[in-house]
């Protein structure tokens, strides 16, 4: 089966906050998204808010609840006290661990899962007890041995960080060598039973080689990219020609 595509919101939520007004509709666009095939919703709320904010996320719920029941949330950032609440409230399919720090201005790496191993162990534990589904970001070129610790501590998925990737998209060269890494990543991760999420900077041109190379893709959860597009060909036209990317 075709990696599934997740909807990242938050870009649309940045939009929407330029004004103290509803437009763009968060949840409006998601459900055009949803109507249009995509398999699922993504957010990244970040502590001050400057994309999703965190009232969105009961909304967002209740659409997929109410009308896309076969449907998934994914929730993702890094897992402090007030992110974990979030994610207790809003109860998501999916919760994906980032290793931002607040004044980050996006993701740019994956875990160290050896040096963050209690953190990780404290807050894999608590979510799978709610049952959650837990991936954790993890960088392109994460070696075995600390995938095994993802693995040990309970991660489900790992989400291959695939920024790197998505930065060569004027230099086939370059692009070749970061899919080597990303396939032989996935093929370690595979093996240890995890399965396998990627996300940053992917586009509807730099997809259909990222598939070919990485067949085991679970998801993929893309924002950016999918959002210029639709200022372009509009949400649903936008999410059919992802999903057909993605080869379905
Ligand atoms: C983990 C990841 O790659 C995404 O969540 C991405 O960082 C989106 O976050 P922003 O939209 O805040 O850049
Ligand atoms: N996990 C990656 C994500 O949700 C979206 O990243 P981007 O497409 O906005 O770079």
């Amino acid at each position: 089966m075709p990696a599934k595509l997740s909807v990242n919101l938050n870009a649309v939520a940045m939009l929407r906050n330029r004004r103290n007004l509803p437009w763009p509709s968060v949840t409006g666009i998601g459900r055009l998204a949803l109507q249009a095939g995509a398999r699922g919703l993504t957010v990244h709320p970040r502590p001050d808010q400057r994309h999703i904010r965190f009232s969105d996320l009961p909304e967002i719920r209740n659409l997929i609840d109410d009308e896309f029941p076969d449907r998934e949330f994914n929730i993702e950032g890094y897992p402090s006290e007030e992110f974990l609440k979030l994610v207790e409230d809003t109860e998501p399919e999916q919760v994906t661990l980032v290793p931002d720090s607040p004044e980050q201005n996006t993701s740019d790496h994956g875990w160290s899962f050896s040096q963050n191993r209690e953190l990780l162990a404290r807050v894999i534990g608590r979510l799978k007890k709610g049952g959650f589904r837990v991936s954790c970001f993890a960088d392109p070129d994460a070696s075995l041995e600390e995938l095994k610790i993802a693995r040990e501590l309970g991660a489900d998925r790992v989400e291959l960080y695939t920024g790197p990737y998505g930065a060569c998209h004027d230099d086939a060269a370059m692009a070749k060598v970061e899919l080597e890494k990303l396939r032989e990543t996935g093929l370690r991760a595979e093996s240890l039973g995890l399965e396998i999420n990627a996300g940053h900077d992917l586009t509807v041109e730099n997809l259909p080689d990222l598939v070919t190379h990485l067949p085991m893709l679970a998801e993929v959860s893309i924002g950016h990219a999918l959002t210029a597009d639709a200022l372009v060909h509009g949400i649903s036209e936008t999410v059919r020609r992802y999903n057909k990317a993605l080869g379905w």
